[in-house]
């Protein structure tokens, strides 16, 4: 069998690059096409020299894309752009996997409320699946259109979708979040200025932050009661990788010795889910689609507490797209995604 056409639209970011690099090994696909608006006509491997001698096909625009016969596009542009390309290329055969947030939301009004902005193809929502397999296996397999997830909502949903479906906790739930600065993706902004991320540590989004309503959104639609959460994340400084702190409180009556085997049977046919005996690391998941969870509940002050840990770029972005092609096209959803952690 031919491999499959692949394109990577704006390929210049750190999403696209990570695509290239899982893509480059996987046995059932060839990049077609990459695309870039801001640097076509240089070599992938001019903008990124790491790909130097892996990588040297020419970035070309989304223009030039339209009769090439792709089998699958991979979207790694900014929110609010995203959409366009899909209104764009609806009609088109191929199904699209979106990395941004652009259609992971329930309703298009939903979107507009959390990102301050107007939808432009609002009827893209109806077809869209969300795109954590682990929750909606079924759905991303008959859907063309995929809404990837986003990195801190990964971490939050794999940590709390076993206490969630089972309806073991009350509704207040905290999401204390730490990522690496990949996350805010490659353009230069003094968030992210070397100064300002080294040697240093602080909350941002307090209260707002988008991920709030995609954690939110999520985990009402697998569990009966709905959950309100509190969601803070903080930036590290570190190149890349998230850590989730989830506190929740149990129900009354609900067995709290019972959180090993609840997570064990909720993730036993799961090959990227790896539960932990202690606090996993950044670096235990880093190249990695893994996510590490570990859950145990303090008598003290009964809480549960669940601590996930995953690499942004990977589970929490590319990887969690490949997982999600590889699903599409039905072939082994490990396919191409067999990396060891890097650790150191
Ligand atoms: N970084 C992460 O950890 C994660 C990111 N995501 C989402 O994935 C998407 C891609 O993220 P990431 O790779 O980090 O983003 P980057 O900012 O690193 O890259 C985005 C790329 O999109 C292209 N682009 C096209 N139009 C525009 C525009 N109007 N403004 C800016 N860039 C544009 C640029 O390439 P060019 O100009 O060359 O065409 C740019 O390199 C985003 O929606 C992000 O939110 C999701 C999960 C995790
Ligand atoms: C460290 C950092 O800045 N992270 C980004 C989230 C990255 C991501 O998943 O964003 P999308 O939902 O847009 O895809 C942020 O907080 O905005």
């Amino acid at each position: 069998m031919s491999k499959k056409k692949i394109g990577i639209i704006g390929a210049t970011g750190y999403t696209g690059s990570e695509l290239a690099r899982i893509l480059l090994h996987h046995p059932e696909v060839e990049i077609a096409a990459i695309t870039s608006e801001s640097r076509k006509g240089e070599r992938f491997s001019e903008v990124h020299p790491f790909f130097r001698g892996l990588i040297d096909q020419e970035l070309i625009s989304i223009n030039e894309i339209e009769n090439m016969d792709l089998d699958l596009v991979f979207l790694a542009l900014p929110h609010g752009v995203s959409m366009d390309f899909v209104k764009e290329h609806a009609a088109d055969p191929y199904p699209i996997i979106d990395l941004s947030g652009d259609f992971r939301l329930d309703t298009p009004e939903i979107y507009e409320a959390w990102y301050n902005k107007e939808h432009v193809y609002k009827e893209g929502f109806e077809n869209a699946a969300y795109g954590i397999p682990e929750l909606f296996r079924k759905d991303i397999r008959r859907k063309k259109l995929i809404a990837n997830p986003g990195c801190y909502p990964t971490s939050a949903i794999l940590g709390l979708a076993p206490l969630a479906k089972e309806g073991l906790i009350e509704p207040n739930v905290v999401v204390d979040s730490k990522s690496g600065t990949t996350g805010a993706g490659v353009k230069a902004k003094a968030a992210t200025h070397f100064p300002n991320v080294n040697d240093n540590f602080r909350a941002y989004g307090v209260k707002s932050h988008r991920h709030t309503i995609e954690i939110e959104d999520t985990l009402n639609k697998i569990g009966d009661a709905p959950l309100t959460v509190q969601f803070t994340p903080h930036l590290l400084p570190v190149d890349r990788g998230i850590v989730s702190t989830i506190y929740s409180r149990p129900r009354p009556g609900v067995d709290v010795s019972q959180i090993g085997d609840i997570y064990e049977a909720y993730y036993k046919d799961e090959p990227f889910v790896r539960l932990t005996d202690q606090p996993p690391a950044i670096k235990d998941v880093r190249g990695t689609n893994y996510c590490d969870i570990y859950s145990t509940y303090d008598e003290r002050t009964n809480n549960f507490i669940t601590i996930s840990a995953i690499d942004n770029l990977v589970k929490g972005a590319a990887g969690q797209a490949v997982q999600n092609m590889n699903l599409i096209f039905g072939w082994d959803e490990i396919l191409g995604l067999q990396q060891v952690p890097m650790n150191p």
